[in-house]
């Protein structure tokens, strides 16, 4: 069993009011973890050496230094690799697959590529014109913004909270992280790799425990706290903004989703229905970016709900390290309840069920964990909560429909916009319709498809800022201008 402690100043400390709460595996509900609940004291103390840190050592680097020590932290973590997998399963419940081709890698990589970008990107520059034919020069200076707090969430935790430490480090701030209640593993690993290769003591903290009155409320709260990005659901954005506006500081939002997949009869059928599962059925569908409204045009629409019903029924479901299991539970019991709720909620708005709606049975001790089928559904009205609200579970709805303008004016019915996935081999009508879906992200004939330097968040209830590249440069720093005449 894990024991985790907060990561403070280079140290792992136990909160001082001796508090503790529990992980519970999503596999069979056992215990997997004793994490130290950290109040206002860890966080007073977390953020004192943030501040602190932003002043000594750290800031003496100089940017190749600091380039160069963020490589390392990367390296570390390709070295510690099966740790890091090892822990974000226990975690999470999903697949090992998963964890090791496409989460595990993707903390590596954050940090590398923001290195790199602070190191290659040159700054803007205007020489303007002066009424004595002199002239003057402007240019920009970028400086960090202080000491940053990182409120993350639990679908896909190393991922996502990298995402964020990453450009935060390469930019030269300082991080406060809280990582999500049920996902603290990998973010506590994180301390003793930067404690391996020499990251200055305070720069990288990490406070353990929930949200509201609590360890994430108290750290967006915190007057010594320069910025707040937080990735999870929209309405838990709202609490942090109102937080943040208590003086004027900055956030990033990335946040929920309702986001639709367009799929044209003139697509690569096979190509679209894979693309399609992946995206309603990775992760347990716990992924912003997942696809739980489907619109399919209608000459293929029976031939497509046959192909995905297929595929959703060979999913093989078990421990995350068995042979050839896919599919993982959902994150807790708490979560299942959620999500069965909708399974409910259809049935009573009149879906059809094409597959699943239910819980599976589990062999064993895994009948403790919380799993649900993965699900299908047709014929929803549009209005119903279970086509409008995010789920965040292993669910989609398809509807058929009849034209170019009535598929995208579905996908734009929607108070979020974050991602879509649109499948056609018809180039032409790929650039129409992604020029008019209201999102932050579109792919086309792929999904989750990521190359770290384009900008990534959401548009309407999906997000507020972009991170990714250059993009990130713009909240991790501040940007000023120094003028001289000549
Ligand atoms: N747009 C994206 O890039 C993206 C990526 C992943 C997940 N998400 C969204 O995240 C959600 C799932 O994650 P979740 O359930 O962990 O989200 P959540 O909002 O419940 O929790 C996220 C984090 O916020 C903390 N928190 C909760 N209330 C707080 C408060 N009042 N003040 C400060 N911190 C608080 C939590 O403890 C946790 O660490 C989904 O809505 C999903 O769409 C979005
Ligand atoms: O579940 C959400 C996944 C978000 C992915 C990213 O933030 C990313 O790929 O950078």
């Amino acid at each position: 069993m894990y024991q985790i402690e907060h990561f403070i100043n280079g140290e792992f400390v136990a909160s001082g009011s001796g508090k503790r709460f529990e992980k519970r595996s999503p596999v069979d509900n056992k215990v997997v973890a004793s994490i130290s609940e950290g109040g206002q004291a860890e966080v007073d103390l977390a953020v004192a050496a943030a501040k602190n840190a932003l002043n000594g050592e750290w800031a003496a680097l100089s940017t190749n230094d600091r380039v160069e020590l963020l490589h390392e932290v990367a390296d570390e973590i390709t070295r510690r690799f099966d740790d890091f997998v090892v822990a974000e399963m226990a975690d999470t419940g999903q697949p090992s697959h998963v964890m090791r081709h496409a989460f595990i890698p993707r903390g590596a990589a954050n940090f590398k590529i923001f290195a790199d970008i602070v190191k290659n990107i040159p700054t803007e520059a205007f020489h303007m014109d002066t009424p004595d034919g002199l002239g003057a020069l402007n240019y920009g200076v970028r400086s960090p913004k202080g000491v940053i707090g990182v409120i993350a969430p639990w679908n896909a935790p190393f991922l996502l909270m990298t995402w964020k430490v990453g450009p935060a480090l390469a930019c030269g701030n300082t991080v406060v992280v809280k990582p999500s209640e049920e996902t603290p593993l990998t973010a506590t690993l994180l301390g003793e790799v930067m404690n391996k290769v020499g990251v200055p003591k305070g720069v990288y903290n990490v406070v353990n425990g929930f949200g509201p009155e609590s360890a994430g409320e108290f750290i967006t709260r915190h007057k010594d706290v320069d910025a707040i990005t937080f990735t999870g659901e929209t309405r838990t954005g709202t609490a942090i903004m109102k937080a943040a506006a208590e003086g004027i500081r900055d956030v990033s939002f990335e946040m929920g989703g309702k986001n639709a997949g367009i799929v044209f009869a003139d697509c690569n059928l096979n190509n679209a229905v894979d693309g399609i599962f992946r995206s309603s059925f990775l992760n347990t569908g716990q992924v912003c970016l997942g696809t739980e409204r489907v619109y399919v045009e209608r000459p293929i629409f029976d031939q497509f709900v046959a192909a995905l019903k297929d595929k959703v029924e060979s999913v093989t479901l078990g421990r995350p390290t068995d042979q050839g299991v896919n599919y993982g539970p959902l994150i807790s019991q708490e979560h299942r309840k959620k999500v069965l709720a909708y399974y409910e909620k259809a049935r009573e708005d009149g879906a059809t069920i094409v597959t699943g709606g239910g819980v599976p049975d589990m062999p064993g001790d895994l009948a403790e964990g919380s799993w649900v089928q993965p699900t299908i559904w047709t014929d929803l009205p549009e209005t119903s909560a279970v086509i409008q609200e995010e789920i965040f579970g292993p669910c989609c709805h398809i509807r058929p429909f009849d034209s170019e303008q009535e598929a995208i004016e579905l996908a734009n019915d929607s108070d979020y916009g974050l991602s879509t996935t649109i499948w056609t081999e018809n180039l032409a009508r790929a650039h129409r319709v992604a020029a008019r879906v209201d999102v932050g992200i579109t792919w086309v004939n792929s999904w989750f498809l990521r190359d770290l330097r384009t900008a990534f968040g959401g548009s309407k209830q999906s997000g507020i800022g972009r991170e990714g590249g250059v993009h990130s440069l713009e909240f991790y720093t501040e940007m000023r201008n120094v003028c001289i005449k000549m």
